[in-house]
C-alpha cells in the first residue's frame, strides 16, 4: 500500500466549506497540497477526489460509506469537521485502518443557545407574528403567548449539548426534566424524567439533542407526538432521523402542537445552491433553519483548529487519541528515530511476524507501541534507521498476511 509520503506530497481536501482555520493549520505544520470545496460533491466526483486524496475533512451531510472508502486507496484518515460520525461508516473505516477524528465540544454552546433562543421564540408565537408583520399584518395580542419562566423543558439526550440546554433554561426560570439511556449526574435543579413517555406527556417544550442511531430513528413518531401535551412545542436540532417528519407536519396540521423548531432533516440539500424541500415548509409556526445549530464563526473557527489539529497529530505523529473508531495510542515525539507504522486485522501472532522483520532486518527497535480493539491492530515502532532502510522495513511489514495499512513518517 503506498501511503508513505513526505509531507509535501500528502493530498488534503476538505469539503462542505469546511473553515479556512483549518486550511491555516494544515499549511503551518508543513502541508502545502490543501483543497477547501465550499459544498459536499456530488457521489461520482466524491469518489474520484476520494481516490486522491491522503486525509479527507468532511461535515455532516457527506456520506462515507463502505464502498467509498473501500476505493479510496491512498486514504491515511477521515476528519469530521463537527460532531455527529454518523455520515461515516466507522466500522468499514476501522476494517480498512482508517482512523476517523471529530470536534466532540466546539460548537456544543452554539446549538444550546440557539435552541433556548427558539424556546422563547416559540412559546411567544414569534415565528407566526414575524410572518403576519412581513404580510403588513398587526395582531397585538397576548393570545397563545408564554414567558418561559415556569415551563417545562424535556431535554431528550442529556450530554454535552443536553446539559448545556438546562443549564441556560433554568437561569429563565424554566423547570428541566431530561431523558436519556445512560444514568446522568442532574445539573442545577434538572430531574430526570421517569421514561421517554413520562418526558413527553410533562413537558411544556421537548427538545432533541441525541445521535442518529438505530435506538434513535424515528424515536418521535405519531404515537409520541401524540403523547405530547396540547399546545406543546418541539425542536429538533440532533438529526432529521429522529423525527417522522410527516408525523410532526401533521400534529401541526391538526394544532395539537403550536409550533415546532427544526434545523435538521431527513434529506438536506448538498449545498447553498440547492432547493430545500419538507413538508414543513408553509407553516407559520414553525422556525426552519438549514442545519446551523452549530454554525457560528467561532465554533466553526474552533473546529477547524481542533479537528485540523488532531489529523496533522496522526499523519506527524502516528497519535490516535480521540479516534472515534480506532485504537487509541497517544505517543511521544520521535525526534531521534524513524517511526513506522502499522495496522492490521487483530488475528493471533501478528506482532511476532512483525517482529521478526526487524529481527530478521538486523534492525534496532527503540521504542514499541502497542494497542488493539477486538478487530483491528495497531503498532508503532520507531527505530534508528535512514529512509531506504525504513521504506525496505515497510514493504516487508506490508506483505504480512493481514496488514491493513503502513506508513514510514517523515
Ligand atoms: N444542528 C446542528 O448543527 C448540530 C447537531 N448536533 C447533533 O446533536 C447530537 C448530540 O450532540 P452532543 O450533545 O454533543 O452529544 P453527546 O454524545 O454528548 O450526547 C448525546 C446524549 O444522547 C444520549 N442518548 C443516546 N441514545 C439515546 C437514546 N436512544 N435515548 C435517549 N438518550 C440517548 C447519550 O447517552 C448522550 O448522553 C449529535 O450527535 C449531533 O447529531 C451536534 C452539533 C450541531
Ligand atoms: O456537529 C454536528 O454534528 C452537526 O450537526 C453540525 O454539522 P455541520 O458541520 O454544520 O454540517
Amino acid at each position: 500500500m503506498k501511503t508513505s509520503f513526505p509531507k509535501q506530497d500528502i493530498r488534503v481536501l476538505l469539503l462542505e466549506g469546511i473553515s479556512r482555520s483549518a486550511v491555516e493549520t494544515f499549511r503551518q505544520a508543513g502541508y502545502s497540497q490543501v483543497e477547501l470545496h465550499p459544498k459536499a460533491l456530488p457521489e461520482a466526483e466524491l469518489k474520484a477526489r476520494l481516490a486522491e486524496a491522503h486525509i479527507v475533512g468532511i461535515r455532516s451531510r457527506t456520506q462515507l460509506t463502505p464502498a467509498l472508502l473501500e476505493q479510496a486507496r491512498r486514504l491515511i484518515a477521515v476528519g469530521c469537521f463537527c460532531i455527529g460520525t454518523n455520515q461515516v461508516d466507522l466500522a468499514a473505516a476501522r476494517r480498512l485502518g482508517v482512523p476517523v477524528f471529530n470536534a466532540p465540544y466546539s460548537n456544543t454552546r452554539s446549538v444550546a443557545e440557539l435552541v433556548v433562543a427558539e424556546a422563547i421564540m416559540l412559546l411567544r408565537g414569534i415565528p407566526q407574528k414575524n410572518v403576519l408583520c412581513h404580510r403588513g399584518g398587526w395582531t397585538k395580542s397576548a393570545e397563545g403567548s408564554y414567558e418561559a419562566r415556569g415551563k417545562v423543558l424535556g431535554i431528550v439526550g442529556y450530554g454535552h449539548i443536553g446539559t448545556q440546554v438546562g443549564v441556560l433554561a433554568e437561569s429563565l426560570g424554566m423547570r428541566v426534566l431530561f431523558h436519556d439511556i445512560e444514568a446522568k449526574l442532574a445539573l442545577g435543579n434538572a430531574r430526570a424524567a421517569a421514561s421517554l413517555d413520562d418526558l413527553l406527556e410533562c413537558a411544556d417544550v421537548v427538545t432533541l439533542h441525541v445521535p442518529d442511531t438505530p435506538a434513535t430513528r424515528m424515536m418521535i413518531g405519531a404515537e409520541q407526538l401524540a403523547r405530547m401535551r396540547q399546545g406543546a412545542l418541539l425542536i429538533n436540532a440532533s438529526r432529521g432521523t429522529v423525527v417522522d417528519i410527516d408525523a410532526l407536519a401533521a400534529a401541526l396540521l391538526r394544532g395539537h402542537l403550536a409550533g415546532a423548531a427544526v434545523d435538521v432533516f431527513p434529506i438536506e440539500p448538498k449545498g447553498n445552491d440547492d432547493r430545500f424541500a419538507s413538508p414543513l415548509v408553509g407553516m407559520d409556526n414553525v422556525i426552519l433553519t438549514p442545519h446551523i445549530g452549530g454554525s457560528t464563526l467561532e465554533a466553526q473557527e474552533n473546529i477547524g483548529i481542533e479537528v485540523a489539529s488532531k489529523l496533522v497529530r496522526y499523519s506527524d505523529n502516528g497519535s490516535t487519541l480521540s479516534a472515534v473508531n480506532f485504537p487509541e495510542v497517544a505517543l511521544p515525539e520521535h525526534p531521534h528515530s524513524r517511526r513506522l507504522l502499522h495496522i492490521h486485522r487483530n488475528v493471533p501472532g501478528m506482532l511476532s511476524r512483525i517482529n521478526e522483520v526487524f529481527s530478521a532486518g538486523n534492525v534496532n527497535i527503540d521504542a514499541q507501541f502497542l494497542q488493539t480493539d477486538a478487530e483491528v491492530g495497531y503498532v508503532v515502532i520507531d527505530v534508528a534507521a535512514d529512509v531506504v532502510q525504513a521504506q525496505a522495513l515497510k514493504d516487508r511489514m506490508a506483505a504480512i498476511p493481514g496488514t491493513l495499512r503502513t506508513r514510514v513518517l517523515y
